[in-house]
């Protein structure tokens, strides 16, 4: 069974980003935990001196960051979880170049909920053939600054392996105007924001005359929170790589 905490040593977790919502969630799942968190840092701030101090690092901030905090991390031989959305292809690399040197987890979800969910996703997009148009719908809240969600696209990016197609290549976002008619293939993305919502996500199968719909609900960004504590406390003595929720989860 998955989601069962275990016992684990107290670490000493270098949050980044400390003062924004995650932050927020971060402190209460940390101290959950039998954790502590350093207060870290945040725009402005300088985090190599910072990150020397704590077992593990964990990025919940903005892009532009994550090159300084990966530097960081190599720097001080910690190891980094990075749960900033919003990133592009430079960012990839990054964290690529990064896994070469300390342990690294990347996810632009660490829900429970979400994890299998794009497990089933894989599942649903390999079985139903070309002619099932797939489209991801997701709501968050109004504060929101990137689009399509982080996990739209961890959602999008399962789709697209089980069809053996690349993402970036097939993705359709943003429809308005004259848009033709949909390409048989495309993984098309809708986004909407408002009020307080934590989190939705759904991913329409659209075939002949039928329709299959995988979803998720965030009620609380807890969720999130104590997924990355516990993805956090996992990296801690890992060798250096890339690592996913799946490895954590034993997924
Ligand atoms: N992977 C997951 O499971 C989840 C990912 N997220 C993602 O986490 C990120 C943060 O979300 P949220 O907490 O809601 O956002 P907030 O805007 O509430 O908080 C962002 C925090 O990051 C800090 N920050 C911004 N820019 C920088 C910078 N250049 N260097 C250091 N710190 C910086 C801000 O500091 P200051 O206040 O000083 O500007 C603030 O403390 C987003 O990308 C979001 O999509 C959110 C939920 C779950
Ligand atoms: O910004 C948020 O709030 C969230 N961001 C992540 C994303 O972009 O998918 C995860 C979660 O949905 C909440």
């Amino acid at each position: 069974m998955i989601g069962r905490g275990e016992a684990m040593a107290q670490l000493q977790f270098g949050v980044i980003g400390h003062k924004g919502r995650m932050g927020h969630a971060l402190e209460a799942a940390i101290a959950d935990a039998g954790h502590i968190m350093h207060v870290g840092v945040d725009a402005g701030g300088s985090i190599g001196p910072f990150a020397a101090h704590c077992d593990v690092l964990v990025d919940f901030s903005a892009p532009d960051a994550l090159s300084a905090n990966l530097g960081a991390a190599r720097v001080s031989g910690k190891p980094i979880l990075v749960g900033t959305t919003g990133l592009e292809e430079e960012h990839f690399v990054m964290l690529a170049e990064a896994a070469r040197a300390v342990p690294v987890l990347q996810s632009g979800n660490f829900s429970l909920g979400v994890t299998l969910l794009a497990h089933l996703v894989r599942e649903a997009a390999a079985r139903l053939g070309p002619e099932w148009d797939i489209e991801v719908l997701e709501m968050h809240h109004r504060m929101k600054v990137d689009a399509p969600s982080g996990t739209a696209k961890l959602l999008g990016e399962a789709a697209a392996a089980a069809r053996g197609i690349d993402l970036a290549a097939n993705m359709e976002s943003g429809r308005h105007g004259q848009t033709g008619a949909r390409r048989e293939g495309n993984i098309g993305f809708a986004t909407l924001r408002g009020g307080t919502v934590a989190g939705e996500h759904s991913v329409i199968f659209a075939g002949p005359e039928e329709r299959l719909t995988l979803s998720h609900s965030a009620e609380n960004r807890m969720i999130f929170a104590r997924g990355a504590v516990k993805a956090a406390a996992w990296l801690v003595g890992k060798p250096a790589g890339r690592y996913t929720m799946n490895d954590v989860l034993g997924l």
